[in-house]
């Protein structure tokens, strides 16, 4: 099998070029190829397949072999991926997704893609669409009990499930402890992804990350995009302007269009090296 390695800010996965290869078992081929030790080393795998309704398709696998709905990092990715591959020859790129078809711009400099924004849509907000188990209909900076302790939570889908949790020092989190069993709480029904933010000022915050199904990773865009939208309504910043939300693998700028009612997510793609690896024996 063919691949790509590629990561937007640390948030790395394997990618297959499926108007080229065909991947069977994906969730065995995404468990083997994510492995730092065995494998070649990856947050997941994303799948680049043909589709009739956009100029490419996203299919992305988590770490542990689950399937996600989207994927910020990635996508960014898949659209740079597309424009360097020839897939596409314009810098304006459609890419289908399980969560519906997102649209993303490229900034490209001497031939080279340098940012890519991209139209995340609107974020979902009401509960049972999220999932998240409540009596409310949006669970806006409420408290949630978790291993003894009451956090209080906001919940956003982006496409896919986010818990977000201010905090005044996440440096010193124990996110090993603390990520599983938010990610496996009872009030989650599809778990979630959480992300542990603290406000530096009104234009900036500062997250790591717990991913459903790859654990700690160095950046999440769809969890960025939850962030913004979850600091917007809980008053920690500026909701006119562009937020700058800082990962452990660097910065993204979100800005939560209130008027359309979408949020938009712009940051940088990276290519890191390509390869071929055999997965025949998974089939
Ligand atoms: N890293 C991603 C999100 C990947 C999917 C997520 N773990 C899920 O299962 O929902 C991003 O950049 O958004």
């Amino acid at each position: 099998m063919k691949f790509t390695k590629m990561h937007g800010i640390g948030n790395d996965y394997v990618y297959v070029n499926c108007f080229e290869e065909t991947v069977e078992n994906p969730s065995a081929v995404a468990r083997y190829v994510s492995d730092r030790h065995f494998g070649i080393g990856s947050d997941g795998l994303i799948l680049i397949k043909p589709s009739k309704i956009a100029d490419c398709e996203m299919d992305m696998y988590n770490l542990d072999g689950s399937q996600g709905a989207m994927c910020g990092n990635g996508i960014r990715c898949v659209a740079k991926y597309a424009y360097d591959y020839g897939i596409v020859n314009k810098e304006h790129i459609s890419v289908a997704t399980k969560s519906g078809i997102k649209y993303l711009d490229l900034t490209v400099e001497n031939g080279k893609v340098s940012q890519v924004k991209v139209n995340m849509g609107s974020p979902i907000l009401t509960a049972r669409q999220i999932p998240v188990v409540s009596e409310k209909e949006e669970v806006i900076n409420e408290p949630l009990d978790v291993n003894g302790k009451i956090y209080y939570i906001t919940a956003v889908s982006m496409g896919n499930p986010h818990a977000i949790v201010y905090m005044d020092d996440i440096d010193h989190l124990d996110i090993e402890k603390i990520g599983p069993a938010f990610e496996n709480h009872v009030a989650f029904p599809d778990r979630v992804n959480t992300e542990f933010v603290e406000v530096i000022d009104e234009h900036t915050v500062k997250m790591r990350v717990w991913e459903r199904g790859s654990g700690e990773t160095l950046a999440c865009g769809t969890g960025a995009c939850a962030v913004a939208v979850a600091s917007v309504l809980n008053g920690h910043v500026d909701g006119d302007s562009p937020v700058t939300v800082k990962l452990l693998g660097g910065d993204l700028q979100i800005f939560w269009n209130r008027q359309e009612n979408l949020v938009y997510m712009t940051g940088p793609a990276a290519t890191v090296f390509d390869g071929e690896i055999d997965v025949s024996f998974l089939k």
